[in-house]
């Protein structure tokens, strides 16, 4: 694990941004597109601001998420919907988008078509995670009882129901994860460094699965860090 700390979270995404767009052209420059999955919740909204404001072949990035909530693409909790408000715009707007969510009531009656959808993408040029405070990444909640399902199949994307979150989810799963050249994991807040150091200290994967990226053996995780 490599921990990279800003003075503040406006130093973290310039510099992320640009970190990023360097791995998307990389990317890009080798194998003629360039695959990137992010991460919802609160923490990436400004990063994805830096980046729709970027210039880059945006036509040939494809873009997918680490998790959704198995939501309408247009419902506020919805992070498609945050993804196509605010990444997917100015510069970014001609990037592909593959959807986590298909219009099934259930989340396990859509996980075929998400896993034939995902099937197209090679290794991701980048994978960023983000963190919650009970040691979840995606949506590899140690709550839910699928968690064991998601830390060990092939398949690239599961249903998870949390008991402790709202909503039924769909995840990418950690193989398909961890299928990466570069996997960062983005936190931004004082309340995220005792969670970080308490993860880093011990190694119950099912306790805290964030602990699978953390630890990995092959894996250099990079942690984008900032208290405010
Ligand atoms: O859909 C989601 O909720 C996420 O993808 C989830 O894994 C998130 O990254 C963490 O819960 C951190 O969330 P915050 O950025 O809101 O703290």
């Amino acid at each position: 694990m490599q921990f990279h700390r800003f003075e503040n979270s406006a130093a973290l995404n310039s510099n992320f941004a640009k970190r990023l767009i360097d791995l998307l052209e990389a990317g890009i420059a080798e194998r003629g597109h360039a695959y990137l999955a992010v991460s919802g919740g609160r923490t990436p909204q400004a990063l994805f601001s830096h980046l729709a404001g970027t210039e880059l072949p945006w036509s040939k990035v494809t873009i997918t998420l680490a998790d959704d909530r198995w939501l309408a693409p247009d419902a506020k909790d919805s992070n498609e919907r945050l993804v196509k408000s605010v990444l997917l715009q100015d510069k970014a707007s001609a990037a592909h988008f593959i959807s986590l969510v298909t219009t099934d009531e259930r989340a396990e009656d859509g996980a075929d078509a998400i896993n034939k959808r995902l099937a197209v993408i090679p290794t991701f040029d980048a994978v960023i995670l983000g963190m919650g405070e009970d040691g979840h990444t995606a949506s590899l909640f140690p709550c839910s009882q699928e968690l064991a399902e998601g830390l060990t199949i092939a398949q690239d994307a599961l249903a998870v129901n949390p008991t402790t979150a709202p909503y039924q989810r769909m995840s990418l799963s950690k193989q398909r994860l961890l299928n990466t050249r570069h996997l960062f994991l983005h936190l931004v807040g004082a309340g995220k460094l005792p969670v970080l150091n308490q993860a880093v200290a011990g190694d119950d994967v099912m306790q805290m699965p964030i602990r699978a990226f953390l630890h990995h053996p092959c894996v250099d995780i990079q942690v984008m860090f900032a208290s405010e």
